[in-house]
C-alpha cells in the first residue's frame, strides 16, 4: 500500500512524525527523495506537493493520501473520501476584502474579482449562493492582488490572520474550515492494511494529551484510589506476587490520565497514601 505525504512545506514535518509514532518509519532518509520505504514492508510512502496529492490518490499512483481538506475540496476527484482527522494544519479558508473597503458580506462581491489558490471552491461557493463573481486563478501571494487592483477581494488561507492584517484584509466570510485528514480512494478504502493504518493513526491520536500513571498504592484503601483516578475505564490493579509490597499490603496500580489532570490527581493520590508515583507519556492508544 502506498501514502501520499506532502514532500516539503508546514505539513511535511507533522505528517512524517505522526507516521513514526504509528509505527510507520521511513527507513531510507526521505529527503529530496519520490519514494522511501518504511518499516512494514507493505506500506510505502509518496512524495508529493500538498496541492497534489488528492489527484495522486484519485488516480491510483497511491492508494491513501495525507493532505489538507482545503486541498482535497479542491480537486474534488468524486472517487475519494475522508477517513480521519488528524487534528494538525488547522486552518480557515476565507472571503477577505480590503479593510477600508465597502465589502461588507457575500453579497457585496456581485460584478466583482476574487482572487484565489482555491479556484474551485470559490466558484462553489459564490454558485450556492447565487452570487456572479469573477474567480481569478493564482499560484501565491493571494493576499496582495488587491492592493495591485488585480482583484476586489480574495478567497485564501488564514490561521493566525496576522498575513491578513499586515495587507489591511478583514475577514467577510469563512469559506471552509480545513485540518489536515487522511483519506483514500473508495475502491481500497475498506482493504485491511488501509484500516490497520486508519486505526495506527488514530491511537497515537488517542494518546495525545494523555499520561500514563504507576504507583503503588494500599489495598484496603484502593477505593479512594478509584474515585481520585478518572481514567479511561477505571484503574488496573495488579497485586504484587512476592517481594515488599505484598508484606506491606500495596498494590500497583496503572492508570491513563488527561494531562491536564495530572497535577492535582498527583496530590490527592499522595493523600491517600499512594507512593512512587510515576508519570510517563503515552506513545499509542489502542481502544
Ligand atoms: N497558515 C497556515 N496555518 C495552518 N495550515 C496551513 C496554513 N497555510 C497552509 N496550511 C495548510 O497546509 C496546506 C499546505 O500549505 P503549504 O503552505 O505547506 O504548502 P504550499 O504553500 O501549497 O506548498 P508549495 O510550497 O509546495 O506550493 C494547505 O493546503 C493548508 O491545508
Ligand atoms: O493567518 P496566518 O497565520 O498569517 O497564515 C496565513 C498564511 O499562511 C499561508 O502562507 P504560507 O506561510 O504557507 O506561505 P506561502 O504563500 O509560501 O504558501 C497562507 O497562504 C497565508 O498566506
Ligand atoms: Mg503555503
Amino acid at each position: 500500500m502506498r501514502i501520499a505525504v506532502p514532500n516539503k512545506g508546514r505539513l511535511h514535518d507533522p505528517a512524517m512524525e505522526l507516521l513514526e509514532h504509528a509505527g510507520l518509519h521511513a527507513v531510507d532518509g526521505a529527503d529530496r527523495k519520490l519514494y522511501a520505504d518504511t518499516v512494514d514492508p507493505d506500506v510505502t510512502l509518496l512524495f508529493a506537493r500538498a496541492a497534489d496529492i488528492p489527484e495522486y490518490v484519485s488516480d491510483g499512483a497511491a492508494d491513501v493520501g495525507i493532505t489538507g481538506l482545503d486541498q482535497v475540496r479542491e480537486a474534488d476527484p468524486g472517487n475519494v473520501s475522508d477517513l480521519l482527522d488528524l487534528e494538525f494544519g488547522q486552518c480557515r479558508l476565507v472571503l477577505a476584502a480590503p479593510e477600508d473597503g465597502d465589502i461588507e458580506s457575500v453579497a457585496d462581491v456581485a460584478g466583482k474579482t476574487v482572487a484565489t489558490e482555491f479556484p474551485n471552491v470559490a466558484e462553489q461557493y459564490f454558485e450556492d449562493r447565487d452570487v456572479e463573481v469573477d474567480v481569478v486563478e493564482v499560484s501565491g501571494a493571494t493576499e496582495l492582488t488587491p492592493h495591485v487592483e488585480m482583484a476586489d477581494a480574495i478567497i485564501d488561507i488564514t490561521s493566525t490572520g496576522t498575513t491578513l492584517k499586515v495587507n489591511r484584509l478583514a475577514i467577510v466570510d469563512e469559506v471552509l474550515s480545513s485540518s489536515v485528514r487522511l483519506f483514500a480512494r473508495d475502491d481500497v478504502a475498506d482493504d485491511e492494511k488501509v484500516q490497520q493504518v486508519v486505526m495506527a493513526l488514530q491511537s497515537v491520536l488517542s494518546a495525545d494529551g494523555k499520561r500514563y500513571l504507576m504507583m503503588n498504592a494500599p489495598e484496603d484503601r484502593l477505593a479512594e484510589v478509584r474515585d481520585v483516578i478518572p481514567g479511561l475505564g477505571g484503574p488496573t490493579v495488579m497485586n504484587v506476587e512476592s517481594g515488599e509490597n505484598e508484606e506491606d499490603g500495596m498494590v500497583a496500580v496503572h492508570a491513563v490520565v488527561d494531562e491536564r489532570d495530572v497535577f492535582e490527581t498527583i496530590n490527592e493520590l499522595k493523600s491517600v497514601g499512594a507512593t512512587g508515583i510515576l508519570v510517563t507519556e503515552i506513545e499509542r492508544l489502542v481502544e
